[in-house]
C-alpha cells in the first residue's frame, strides 16, 4: 500500500455560483478514491489578478485552501483535480482568465519537482495572498518548501484579500464521545 501524502490544494472561482462551486469541489475532492479531507480554510474574497495587474472590472474570486491525506501520487492527484475542474465547467481560453473553478496543487509533503505538467511546490503560491491568507488561518505554522514560513510570505504579499461571510466548508470536528465538555 502507498504511504499517504499530506497535500495542500488551493481553490478559486470567479464565475457562476462561486460559493456553491467551492462547496461542491470540496465534496468531490473528498470523494476521490484514496483521498481524505483533513481540513478546509475559511473562504476569502479577492479581486481578480490578471497578467496586467488587478482587474476590478472582472468578477472577484472566492478562494480557499483544503488539506488532504492522499494515497495517490502527485500526478494522479492533479489528474483527479483537473477532472473535478472539468465537471464544474472549467474552460481554458485565456491565461489567468475568468473561471468557474481552479484547483491548484500547492504542496505535497514538501516534494519538489518541475515539469510542464506539474511543478511543486506551486511556483506562484509564495506571492499570492489569496492562497497564503486562507492557508495561514488554517495552519499557522505552515511552511512552503524552499520559500519559508507561510506567515512571513503572507506578510510580504501585497494582493488584496477580504473576509467573506459563509458557513464553514467542512463541519467542525465533533467532540469525541466521553470527552469532557
Ligand atoms: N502545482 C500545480 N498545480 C496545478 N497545475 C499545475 C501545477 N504545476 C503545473 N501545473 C500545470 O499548469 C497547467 C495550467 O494550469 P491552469 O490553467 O490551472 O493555470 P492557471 O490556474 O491559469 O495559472 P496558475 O498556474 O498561475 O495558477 C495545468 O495544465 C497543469 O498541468
Ligand atoms: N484573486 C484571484 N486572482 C487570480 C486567481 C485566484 O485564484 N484569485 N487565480 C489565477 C490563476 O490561477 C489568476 N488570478
Amino acid at each position: 500500500m502507498t504511504a499517504a501524502h499530506g497535500a495542500v490544494i488551493a481553490l478559486g472561482s470567479n464565475l457562476g455560483e462561486r460559493e456553491a462551486t467551492l462547496r461542491s469541489a470540496v465534496r468531490r475532492i473528498g470523494e476521490i478514491d484514496g483521498v481524505t479531507l483533513v481540513a478546509a480554510s475559511a473562504i476569502v474574497e479577492s479581486p481578480a489578478l490578471k497578467p496586467q495587474g488587478v482587474d476590478r472590472d472582472a468578477p472577484a474570486y472566492l478562494n480557499a485552501v483544503v488539506v488532504v491525506r492522499s494515497a495517490l501520487g502527485p500526478l494522479e492527484l492533479l489528474g483527479a483535480l483537473n477532472g473535478i475542474e472539468a465537471e464544474h465547467g472549467r474552460t481554458r481560453e485565456e491565461h489567468w482568465g475568468d473561471r468557474t473553478l481552479d484547483l491548484d496543487l500547492i504542496d505535497v509533503d514538501g516534494m519538489t519537482m518541475a515539469t510542464e505538467r506539474l511543478t511543486l511546490p506551486h511556483p506562484r503560491a509564495a506571492e499570492r495572498a489569496f492562497v497564503l491568507e486562507p492557508w495561514l488561518r488554517l495552519q499557522p505554522d505552515a511552511v512552503l518548501t524552499g520559500r519559508g514560513s507561510v506567515a512571513e510570505l503572507r506578510a510580504a504579499a501585497t494582493d488584496e484579500v477580504l473576509p467573506y461571510a459563509a458557513a464553514p466548508l467542512l463541519p467542525a470536528e465533533l467532540p469525541k464521545q466521553g470527552a469532557a465538555s
